[in-house]
């Protein structure tokens, strides 16, 4: 794999709504990240998934990949497959998350954006399945990429995040109630970026 390099990126927007988002830079060393990247990235089981939306079927314009606990299957957005078994890095990732996050998981989503034509669509985390205020914890590595968040009645309330590579974003509160999410596209060149929610499925 060609060597990675990754710079920290300055520029959050100010003035994020605390009770929504908890955003901790470097829960993972450069080092590190990149070693878990490289793996995780050969190693997950990856999909290209049909989901509907909107009542259309589209391929999601990324890579997946679904951990967790068996019961965790009740996930309707990836068609309620079962959950993929934990594995050794998962695991150990997901431990680090729980200390900082002081709840247990059941469950990881892996998105793969492979370069700036990967992306996720507005859309909020708010399944059923999920239950109403949702922890989602979300750790991050290889390319910075904004996380943008737009209120879903006022879009022109909104932030942006950028998530650096060993990061973690806690999302929580109202977030995806009132807010929805994105990754945006990008026509600048960008490299691979690794994402991974932790989820409780109920
Ligand atoms: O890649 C990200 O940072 C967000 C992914 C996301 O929103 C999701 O998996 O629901
Ligand atoms: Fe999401």
């Amino acid at each position: 794999m060609e060597q990675l390099s990754f710079f920290k990126e300055e520029g959050q927007t100010p003035g994020l709504p605390v009770s929504l988002l908890d955003y901790r830079p470097e829960l993972f060393s450069q080092e590190e990240g990149e070693r878990l990247m490289e793996r995780l990235i050969r190693d997950s089981e990856w999909k290209h998934r049909v989901v509907k939306m909107y009542d259309k079927e589209v391929i999601t314009p990324r890579l997946t990949a679904w951990y967790g606990d068996p019961e965790a299957y009740n996930y309707t957005i990836l068609g309620k497959s079962a959950p993929l078994p934990w594995t050794a890095d998962l695991l150990m990732i997901r431990r680090k998350v729980e200390l900082i996050a002081g709840i247990s998981f059941n469950s990881v989503l892996l998105n793969y954006y492979r370069d700036g034509n990967d992306s996720v669509a507005w859309h909020s985390d708010n399944e059923k399945a999920l239950g109403t205020h949702p922890v989602i914890a979300s750790v991050s590595f290889g390319q910075v990429r904004n996380f943008d968040i737009r209120n879903k009645t006022d879009h022109g309330l909104k932030y942006a995040i950028r998530l650096e590579h060993g990061s973690l974003l806690i999302m929580k509160g109202d977030l995806q109630a009132n807010w929805d999410h994105r990754i945006a596209k990008s026509t600048k060149p960008m490299k691979g970026r690794l994402n991974l929610t932790f989820r409780v499925v109920i």
